[in-house]
């Protein structure tokens, strides 16, 4: 299959150079070309959960122009990134290229269909973790499954056949849209609140004012979802959030760690998204709002 994957950071590295390990043709887009040559040149080495090296050959590149329409595409910049970046690769995408979606956010299959009809958008979401150690280097932090779906059945088991080939567990579902909503879910009272104390996940819940806050988030959003007519499956939502806060106890949550970097963070499309349909709903979210402005006031004090 000729796939292109589109944000050769960690998450499109590690899929992008299993699917190239399992024979597939595969192009990982980038817009920087220092780092694409270096790829090209050097290779990626992806390190496994158990310290397993793997060296693969890849093919990269900073314009759309050189894979040709491409059957499969699979988005993976960060959610703030990706209106842009699809429009930057527009050359690979024809009438019938595949478009899948496992970023985070509420907002990842939405921008799939703003571009794609039905039949050709999936999403979802992926318990796979990565990082970039440098580049080129990418190492597993968590191997769990990927969830996802959509209109196309044929289009969905097209898909699963070449992730599971590559390694990659999936669970396929019709409707993706409650399960995206439950990762958000669980992300919503940690991310901008690691961002805005730098506590640890472990540390935060631990904190009664932090868990006092994250159970508010929490209850907000699930109501926010009941008006917006999601049913979310998942029975105590923030029985799930203390469970992964002490499961991953001295993690510094990906939002914190774009804050310590200076970078820009996903607020948008997950705390912000749900102020944002809370609104639609005629739905009050006060601390969800807070929480979202003050991660934006933080990021507007190194940006631009
Ligand atoms: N890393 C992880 O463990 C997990 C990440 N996710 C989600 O997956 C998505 C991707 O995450 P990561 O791989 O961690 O991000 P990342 O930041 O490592 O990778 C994104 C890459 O896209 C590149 N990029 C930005 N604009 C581009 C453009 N116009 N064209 C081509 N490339 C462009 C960036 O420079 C970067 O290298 C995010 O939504 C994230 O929340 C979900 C589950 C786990
Ligand atoms: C919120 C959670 C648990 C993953 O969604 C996290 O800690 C992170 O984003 O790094």
């Amino acid at each position: 299959m000729n796939i292109a994957v589109i944000g050769a950071g960690a998450l499109g590295c590690l899929f992008g150079g299993r699917l190239t390990e399992s024979g597939h043709d595969v192009y990982l887009l980038h817009y920087r070309q220092a780092y694409v040559d270096h790829l090209n040149e050097a290779g990626l080495t992806i390190e496994s959960e158990n310290d397993e090296k793997t060296d693969i050959a890849v093919t990269a590149t900073t314009d759309a122009n050189e894979i040709g329409v491409a059957d499969l595409v699979i988005v993976f910049v960060k959610s703030h990134q990706t209106r842009d970046a699809l429009a930057e690769h527009a050359a690979c995408i024809g009438p019938e290229t595949d478009l899948l979606s496992l970023q985070n956010g509420l907002r990842h299959y939405d921008r799939l269909l703003d571009i794609a009809d039905e039949d050709h958008s999936f999403a979802g979401v992926t318990y796979q973790g990565a990082v970039v150690e440098e580049p080129g280097y990418i190492r597993v932090t968590s191997s769990g499954s990927s969830t996802f779906g959509g209109a196309n059945d044929g289009g969905l088991h097209r898909i699963e056949e070449i992730l599971v080939e590559a390694g990659f567990p999936v669970e396929l579902v019709d409707d993706p849209r409650p399960y995206i909503w439950a990762k958000q879910l669980v992300s919503l009272p940690i991310k901008p609140l690691a961002a805005l104390t730098h506590l640890s996940n472990g540390e935060l819940i631990e904190t009664p004012e932090t868990r006092t806050l994250m159970k508010e988030i929490v209850a907000e959003a699930e109501y926010v979802a009941e008006h917006h007519g999601v049913d979310i499956p998942m029975d105590d939502p923030m029985a799930e959030v203390v469970a992964t806060c002490e499961e991953s106890y001295s993690h510094y949550s990906s939002m914190l760690q774009d804050i310590r970097a200076k970078r820009k963070t996903e607020i948008d499309d997950v705390n912000g998204a749900i102020v944002d349909i809370a609104r639609e709903e005629d739905v009050d979210v006060p601390i969800n709002e807070l929480a979202t402005n003050l991660v934006r006031a933080l990021e507007k004090s190194y940006l631009d």
